[in-house]
């Protein structure tokens, strides 16, 4: 599979802040990636710098095999789509779908128009009359139909509804099927989203913690419980993520070692055996380091 992006060391500071640090990956053509992290993590800034909409302090990107910077050849093959996207308030709805369709060479209307449809949306209603959820379905609309090769959503559903964010889960999945493109999608609802994303990378803090496959990582831990005694036992030598005590009962939730079966040890001392969501993991691995005693993955 063709690299589309390549990032060494790429670096955003605002004055004496460094928002982005030191973040090298490769993003490859026709996949899902999930951009996920806490808020001020700098997702956004990454993602401007992967659209070219702001200019690294330092460290090198390459998007198309090219520099992004006002380079058309490249820009006309993204469609970064923002939280809050702005359209001029006087447009109405069919103005933003024209204007789309002079910008994006893939734009393909009768997909824009069956979108339109399925979120309701008034095509002669001006931009500044929407609602915020019917706003962010306009966004939506432009990203999909846009059909860009690298297609970006940044927080894409401010005021969607969960009937609507489904709409757009769906009609992402059945759409890049039969036109398969690279999309980056990043969200605070990873749950929603764990089963569309094929690959994970996680910012903590300006720096890039996770970049994995994502099947890879939802088969990363388990949680065991039963009686504290028996988990600390159990817990001997393993790198713990998280552990959580309730009553006299203790929850913990584990990193899989691949050459040994913690799973089976633990069934035979009894303890509950449960899968971790890739939320939950996200959350245990970028932000458990405060309450655990164990070890951390990374
Ligand atoms: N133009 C700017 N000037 C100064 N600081 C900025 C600027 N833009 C972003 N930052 C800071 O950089 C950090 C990363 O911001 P960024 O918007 O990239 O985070 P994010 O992960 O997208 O957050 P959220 O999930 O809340 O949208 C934050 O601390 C933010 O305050």
């Amino acid at each position: 599979m063709k690299h589309i992006i390549e990032a060494s060391r790429l670096e955003k500071a605002y004055g004496d802040f460094t928002a982005v640090r030191n973040a090298s990956f490769t993003v490859l053509e026709n996949k899902i990636y999930g951009l996920l992290g806490r808020n001020g993590a700098g997702k956004t800034t990454l993602m401007k710098m992967i659209t070219a909409q702001i200019i690294p302090t330092s460290g090198d990107i390459k998007v198309f095999n090219e520099n992004p910077y006002e380079n058309n050849k490249v820009l006309k093959q993204i469609c970064f789509i923002k939280e809050s996207q702005k359209y001029p308030d006087n447009f109405l709805v069919k103005d933003v779908l024209d204007v789309s369709r002079s910008l994006f060479p893939n734009w393909d209307a009768d997909f824009a128009y069956s979108l339109i449809e399925s979120f309701n949306l008034p095509v002669n209603r001006r931009i500044k009359k929407l609602s915020r959820g019917m706003l962010s379905a306009v966004g939506i609309v432009v990203g999909l139909a846009s059909r860009a090769p690298l297609t970006v959503f940044d927080e894409p559903y401010l005021g969607l509804d969960a009937v609507s964010r489904g709409i757009f889960y769906n009609r992402l999945m059945e759409d890049y099927v039969e036109h398969p493109r690279t999309v980056i999608l990043s969200t605070h609802l990873i749950d929603e989203v764990s089963n569309l994303l094929e690959h994970v990378l996680v910012i903590a803090d300006g720096e890039l913690t996770i970049d994995e496959d994502a099947e890879k990582l939802r088969g990363m831990a388990y949680t065991v419980t039963g009686k504290a005694a028996i988990v600390e036992k159990f817990l001997a030598g393993k790198e713990v993520v998280h552990q959580e005590p309730f009553g006299g009962l203790l929850s913990a939730t584990v990193i899989r070692n691949d050459h040994y079966s913690g799973q089976n040890q633990a069934e035979s001392l009894d303890l509950e055996v449960s899968s971790v969501s890739l939320q939950q993991l996200i959350v245990y691995l970028t932000g458990g380091k405060r309450d655990q005693k164990g070890a951390v993955a990374k």
